[in-house]
C-alpha cells in the first residue's frame, strides 16, 4: 500500500504518533497502539448471501486463507489482560488473496469509535496526556469530554471482559461500499460474531486473572477445536450517515451473511511474524470500496508509517542477534 501524496494527511499521522509515543512510551518494534496480541492462521468460507452484496475475490473463491491478529488496546507490550484499558480488545483479519495480494478487516470490541476524524482523536489523546494525577479539575480530559458527546458516549459505552478473545463479538465502525456484479452498490459495516457466542467475565473473575490470561487460553483453545466466527455485514439505509463512526445504525439494519473464518493454529513465530505485518484498513479490492468517512485514508497512513518503523526496529534487532552471534 502506498504513502499518501497528500502532506498534511501524513503530517497528522505522524502527530498523533509522537502523541502515542508520549502517553505509552517508545517500545521499538510493538504498534503504538494494540501492542500485545496473537497471531492465528485459519481460512475464510464465503456465504452464498454474500454474493447478492459484492463481488469481492474472496467472496467469488470457494476459500481463502486468512491470517488474524487479536490485541489489547494500549501502546504497552505487556499491558496485563486483567488492566481495564485492555478493552477493547482488536481482531485484525487478512485475506490472503494470492502472493502480495491481500484484503483487510480491522476491528475491535466495542461498537463506535470516540472521534470522528484524526483532528478530533489527536485533541482527545492530548488531553489524555494532560491529565496526570497532579493536575487538578476540571482537568483538559473533563473538558474534551464535557464537550464531544460522542467521545464521553464511547469512554462510557461498556467494555466486558470476555471470557476468550474467542467469545467477543467485533466491529468495524467504518463503513464500506459494495458493489456486486449487477453494479447495486450498497453501504456496510463488519461486525464479527463468535459461533459460540459472547460471553464474558464478572467483576470478581477478572481481578483474579494471570497477566497473559487470554492469548494462553486462545493458543490453548486452537490445538482443541477450531475457532469460528461469523462476519456479517450491517446495512445502511438510505438516509443512514456513512462517513462518521461516531453514529450508529439502528440496531434494525439489516445484517447481511458475508462468510465464516475459522482459525486452526496459532503462527508458530507469532512474536516476529506480528513485527512485519501491517494491516490497512483500505480494502483495495474489486467490489468493495472507502466510504467517506475520513479516518480511512488517514490510518492507512497512520498504519504504514508505524508499520515501517516497527519493521526497521526488527532489522536492527537482527543486526544485534548476529553481532552477539558473532562475538
Ligand atoms: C483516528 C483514528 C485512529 C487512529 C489514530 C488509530 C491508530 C492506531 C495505530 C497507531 C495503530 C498501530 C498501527 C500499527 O503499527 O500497526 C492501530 C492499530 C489498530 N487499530 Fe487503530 N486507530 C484509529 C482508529 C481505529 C478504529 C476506528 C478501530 C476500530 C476498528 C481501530 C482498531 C485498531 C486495531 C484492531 C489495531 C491493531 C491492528 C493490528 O493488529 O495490527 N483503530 N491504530
Amino acid at each position: 500500500m502506498p504513502l499518501p501524496n497528500d502532506e498534511r494527511l501524513v503530517a497528522l499521522a505522524n502527530d498523533i504518533l509522537l502523541q502515542f509515543d508520549q502517553l505509552f512510551g517508545v517500545h521499538p518494534g510493538y504498534r503504538p497502539a494494540h501492542a500485545k496480541g496473537l497471531m492465528l492462521i485459519g481460512t475464510f468460507t464465503p456465504a452464498t448471501q454474500a454474493r447478492s452484496l459484492t463481488m469481492a475475490p474472496h467472496i467469488l473463491s470457494a476459500s481463502t486463507a486468512v491470517t488474524a491478529r487479536f490485541s489489547n488496546s494500549t501502546g504497552l507490550p505487556e499491558i496485563p489482560d486483567s488492566a481495564p484499558e485492555s478493552n477493547p480488545r482488536g481482531l485484525a483479519i487478512r485475506f490472503n488473496l494470492a502472493e502480495h495480494v491481500h484484503t483487510d478487516i480491522v476491528s475491535h470490541s466495542t461498537n463506535g469509535f470516540p472521534a470522528r476524524n484524526g483532528e478530533e482523536f489527536l485533541g482527545l489523546l492530548r488531553a489524555i496526556a494532560a491529565s496526570g494525577s497532579e493536575v487538578p479539575s476540571p482537568k483538559p480530559i473533563e473538558q474534551f469530554l464535557g464537550s464531544h458527546p460522542a467521545a464521553l458516549a464511547f469512554v462510557q459505552a461498556p467494555k466486558p471482559f470476555p471470557s476468550s478473545l474467542a467469545s467477543d463479538t467485533y466491529f468495524a465502525p467504518s463503513a464500506y461500499s459494495f458493489t456486486n456484479d449487477g453494479g447495486e452498490t450498497r453501504f456496510g459495516r463488519y461486525r464479527i460474531v463468535p459461533e459460540e457466542g459472547n460471553d464474558y467475565l464478572s467483576d470478581s473473575e477478572v481481578i483474579g486473572l494471570a497477566a497473559n490470561y487470554h492469548y494462553d487460553e486462545l493458543a490453548e483453545r486452537v490445538t482443541i477445536q477450531p475457532i469460528r466466527f461469523h462476519i456479517r455485514v450491517q446495512l445502511a439505509k438510505p438516509g443512514d450517515i456513512t462517513d462518521d463512526v461516531t453514529v450508529h445504525w439502528p440496531e434494525d439494519r439489516e445484517l447481511v451473511d458475508f462468510g465464516t473464518i475459522e482459525l486452526t493454529e496459532v503462527v508458530p513465530d507469532s512474536v516476529v511474524q506480528q513485527k512485519h505485518i501491517i494491516f490497512d484498513p483500505i480494502p483495495r479490492v474489486e467490489g468493495i470500496a472507502n466510504s467517506a468517512d475520513p479516518l480511512l485514508e488517514l490510518r492507512a497512513a497512520i498504519y504504514l508509517v508505524s508499520g515501517r518503523r516497527r519493521r526497521a526496529a526488527r532489522v536492527q534487532e537482527q543486526e544485534s542477534e548476529l553481532t552477539a552471534g558473532a562475538v
